[in-house]
């Protein structure tokens, strides 16, 4: 077993693979008190009592409630989504399962430095000074091959629940988007590429489980820095722990209430531009707990890598012109890995009125 940690350590930066569970003092590295104007390239905002929208999804008028939502929040909570309980559970067994792992277990898994699935540390983490307290898991496609490095002997239960959540969290994701777009107008004759009956068929999609270990300095860590998602839109789950901030314009961080088995919906970069930012790609983060640790799945849902996203031709006209040029998630996706949040700048034609 030492012998065999030692290879993988030595095949991996170990910096960047930091065991909070030994920790009993947040690290230098660590601190980032305040989360201030340096630290925060957003800037620092005060917490309101202001609280993010919640719609449920039975109700008949959920398309008004969730076109408000995205308008003025960019995120949404909601409820009667369909999403079985016992799935929701099943999903947090499985984060759990995987992150109590010991760290030389996990680093079977971890993800290459030039690779993208797989454990290791937010990949965002390399654009700030300090360290993210938190640790995640990325899947895409299938996470066969890591679970076999996890559980050599037990990886069927884990791939089954992931395919069994990724499975729903499409189906609930294509429902929400259109939900998110008929408001504007936006139709299935709109969106080539979500195909002819807007299924969304070749859509990228994401799965990232997250771990935020309690902290002995909550106040001065940070669990996951402030960014926007390149998605379409993402659905998160988190266990019933708060951490989720989202930066509300004009107010300030707002704490996601977690309720329980509600999902969170927030709008991303690639639905910002076809909606020719009429719905925010709401900045977020994800502080953490002196006592409880908080574990979170967001599902990551973007339009498929080749396909050509713009502002939607309903939503522009000689008043509103195209506030973006046509991007794909690829090309976007380079440029968020060079530039993290100046990317949607870079493809930005005019500012808006
Ligand atoms: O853990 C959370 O609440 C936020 C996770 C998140 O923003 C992400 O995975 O992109
Ligand atoms: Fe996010």
């Amino acid at each position: 077993m030492a012998s065999e940690l030692s290879d993988t350590l030595k095949s991996l930066p170990s910096h960047h693979f930091q065991d909070f569970y030994t920790l009993k003092e947040l690290p230098e590295s660590h601190a980032w008190k305040p989360v201030d104007d340096d630290l925060c390239p957003f800037g620092h905002h005060d917490m309101v009592a202001e609280q993010v929208p919640v719609v449920d999804l039975s109700d008949p008028t959920a398309e008004r409630l969730i076109e408000h939502a995205c308008r003025t929040w960019g995120v949404f909570q909601i409820i009667n989504h369909g999403i079985p309980t016992r799935l929701l559970d099943d999903i947090e067994s499985a984060c759990q399962r995987l992150f109590s792992l010991p760290m030389h277990r996990k680093l079977r898994a971890a993800r290459e430095p030039d690779g993208t699935a797989g454990y290791g540390p937010a990949v965002i983490s390399s654009f700030f000074p300090k360290k993210l307290w938190s640790e995640g898991f990325t899947i895409f496609g299938s996470p066969l091959e890591h679970a076999r490095q996890l559980w050599p002997n037990d990886y069927m239960k884990f791939c089954d629940i992931i395919g069994e959540y990724k499975k729903e969290m499409k189906q609930l994701a294509q429902k929400l988007t259109w939900l998110m777009l008929s408001p504007l107008g936006i139709t299935q004759e709109d969106v080539k590429w979500a195909g002819p009956e807007g299924e969304f068929e070749g859509a990228s999609a994401a799965l990232q489980l997250n771990s935020y270990p309690t902290c002995p300095d909550p106040n001065r860590a940070m669990g996951l820095a402030a960014h926007t998602d390149s998605t379409l839109i993402t659905i998160l789950f988190q266990n019933n722990i708060a951490g989720l901030q989202v930066l509300r314009e004009g107010f300030g961080w707002v704490t996601v209430s977690p309720i329980p088995r509600g999902l969170t919906i927030n709008v991303g970069d690639m639905l910002h531009i076809m909606s020719n930012g009429l719905y925010p790609s709401v900045l977020h983060r994800a502080t953490v707990n002196l006592t409880r640790h908080r574990l979170s799945v967001a599902y990551l849902f973007g339009p498929p890598w080749e396909a050509h996203v713009s502002p939607i031709s309903k939503v522009v006209d000689s008043d509103h012109p195209p506030l973006y040029r046509a991007v794909t998630l690829r090309e976007y996706r380079e440029m968020r890995a060079e530039h993290f949040d100046k990317a949607l700048s870079l493809v930005r034609l005019r500012a808006p009125n």
